[in-house]
């Protein structure tokens, strides 16, 4: 049987057949010109990762490979019941909720002498050691602590029997190919296989997997072993916030019905025709809004040092949607839970 859509083609089949998720034309125009004011500072940088985010390796060596396979291993469903009542995990006297909440208690286990990041030790990590590395300073736990038990053990034991134990050697293994990387990291890595199926075809958006290939892109600031010709191939990542920037920009407009659905926080499951269309329509969206700031440089005189790309377009919207958390309070995200994304 051959394989799924790619995540961009996915997308395009998706957003061209959805009927309760549209691309706004204008919407896109404007954040694509929100984008370009970003175009020339540090946010739309690869060396950005770093810089930017005080909870990153400050290393590009094979350690730092390691932290970003089992981060990205990890990296789903951090959304809360309740947002007032949210797994927080405080590190070196600061509390971080959410993604950055698995990358302090990371960092934290690391600090305590937990080898969190070796696949040997995660490999035969206990449920109960997966507790208390991932505790929480609250009552509310971080979701899905069976399933982070589970992968983890599933990716350490591949990692192992596959790699020698580490990411570096996946890697090397891509010859420099982002889709390679890609492709070599879903093949072997069941937990990373985010396909699912949209009127009779089977459609994919790799969410962790293409995250994975960013993040070690940026880890390695584009050079030697992560000096991918074709990171440009790279689409955004199709999780739970991208989708709430981009409604709120304007560049994504949802039907009243699913509008009503979301603000009414029903539970949407993986898969199911509504949560397909919120993800492609959202991966196309930054496609097309990356083809508008790319036309938008053309123009202007001065052009941005590097390449943008979807990947920078979407750590930026990211960030952006980090940053703007009470601003976009009246777009709901929509809820999933599932160790895709
Ligand atoms: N589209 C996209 N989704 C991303 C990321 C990140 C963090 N990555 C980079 C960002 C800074 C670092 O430099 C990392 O490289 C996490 N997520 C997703 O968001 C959700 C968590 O959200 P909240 O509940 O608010 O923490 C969850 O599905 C998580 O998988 C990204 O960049 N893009």
């Amino acid at each position: 049987m051959d394989g799924p859509l790619p995540p961009r083609e996915s997308a395009r089949f998706v957003a061209a057949r959805s009927r309760d998720v549209a691309v706004d034309g204008e919407g896109v125009r404007r954040a694509a010109e929100l984008l370009l004011t970003a175009a020339s500072g540090p946010a739309l940088r690869v060396d950005g990762w770093r810089s930017l985010h005080e909870l990153n390796p400050r290393t590009a060596d094979e350690a730092a490979l390691g932290w970003v396979f089992v981060v990205d291993t990890l990296n789903f469903s951090f959304w809360a019941e309740q947002e007032e009542r949210k797994c927080l995990v405080s590190y070196r006297g600061k509390a971080y909720s959410g993604y950055w909440a698995l990358c302090a208690a990371v960092n934290r286990a690391l600090d305590e002498g937990i080898p969190i990041t070796s696949a040997s030790y995660y490999a035969t990590v206990t449920l109960d050691q997966v507790r208390h590395i991932f505790r929480s300073d609250t009552d509310i736990p971080m979701p899905l602590m069976e399933d982070r038990h589970r992968v983890l053990n599933e990716a350490g034991r591949i990692l192992l029997e596959k790699f020698g134990g580490c990411f570096l050697n996946c890697v090397q293994k891509s010859e420099k190919s982002a889709q390679k990387l890609m492709h070599l990291v879903v093949e072997n890595f069941p937990s990373y296989r985010d396909v699912t199926e949209f009127e009779g075809k089977r459609v994919s958006f790799y969410k962790r997997a293409q995250i994975l290939v960013a993040d070690t892109w940026s880890v390695l600031e584009g050079r030697g072993d992560g000096c991918f010709a074709d990171i440009s191939s790279i689409t955004m990542f199709a999780d739970y916030r991208l989708p709430q920037v981009l409604a709120h920009l304007g560049a994504l407009k949802y039907s009243d019905e699913l509008l009503r659905k979301l603000r009414q926080g029903e539970m949407l499951s993986y898969g199911d025709k509504q949560e397909v269309e919120i993800r492609g329509c959202s991966l196309w969206c930054v496609e097309l809004i990356r083809d508008c700031v790319l036309e938008l440089i053309e123009k202007q005189s001065e052009k941005p040092h590097g390449e943008i790309n979807s990947i920078l377009l979407d750590y930026y919207l990211w960030d952006y949607a980090r940053d703007h958390r009470e601003d976009m309070k009246e777009i709901p995200f929509h809820r999933t839970r599932c160790i895709y994304y």
